[in-house]
């Protein structure tokens, strides 16, 4: 498996309906050659669910086995992950976690027009306004990797995906040699995993 990474892997994350799927249709026009992960559709495809609840009507993803078919394609770089659930990916991976927010009311409308039922309109709700997705993602990553956009309109999206493909024109210039894939021990500094000055 690859050691290193060459382009950044990238998680838009969020509570439902907060426009994940929406901003990475854009953002995967405007990074060439990225691979886009919806991890809903990846699961299904590849076999790693373990169950279905039916209190929340969604299924239950089997994360380790979600992560050993994950992995590989992750050590190449270049990925885009859409899930609104973050902290199960392995932080040696992961190089930018963009948590989109939304306002309640237009998350309800959202919600509402697809039909939910009440009970889970409430409940992504609660989580939005507890920002749940925020919390997973700062305790999960260093917080300079986590960063909070507002997606609310179209401009929004627009908008946010500008400032994700900046980002990632800084991180290749940053980056020239790329980045190891591999776990550096809790003392390393130097996430390039070469010895630290
Ligand atoms: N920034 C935005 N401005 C206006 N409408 C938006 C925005 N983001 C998403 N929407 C709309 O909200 C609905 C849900 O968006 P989307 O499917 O992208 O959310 P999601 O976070 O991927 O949801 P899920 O996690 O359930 O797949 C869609 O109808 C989409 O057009």
């Amino acid at each position: 498996m690859e050691a290193r990474r060459y382009g950044p892997n990238i998680i838009v994350t969020g509570t439902p309906g907060c426009g994940k799927s929406s901003t990475c249709e854009l953002l995967k026009d405007e990074l060439k050659g990225y691979k886009y992960y919806n991890i809903s559709d990846f699961a299904k495809d590849n076999d790693c669910f373990e169950g279905y609840d039916e209190g929340r009507k969604s299924h239950i993803v089997d994360e380790d086995k979600l992560l050993d078919k994950l992995e590989p394609l992750l050590r190449q770089g270049n990925s885009i992950i859409d899930w609104h659930v973050n902290d199960v990916f392995p932080e040696r991976l992961i190089d930018l976690v963009v948590v989109l927010r939304c306002d309640n009311s237009n998350l309800y409308a959202r919600l509402n027009a697809r039909g939910y039922h009440d009970s889970k309109i409430e409940e992504n709700l609660d989580a939005e306004i507890m920002g749940v997705v925020k919390q997973d993602a700062v305790e999960s990553y260093e917080p300079h990797i986590v960063v909070e956009l507002q997606s609310d309109t179209k401009e929004d999206i627009v908008s946010n995906v500008a400032r994700i493909v900046t980002w990632e024109k800084m991180w290749l210039e940053q980056h020239p040699d790329g980045v190891t894939n591999e776990y550096q021990g809790p003392h390393s500094d130097d996430e390039d995993g070469e010895d630290s000055e």
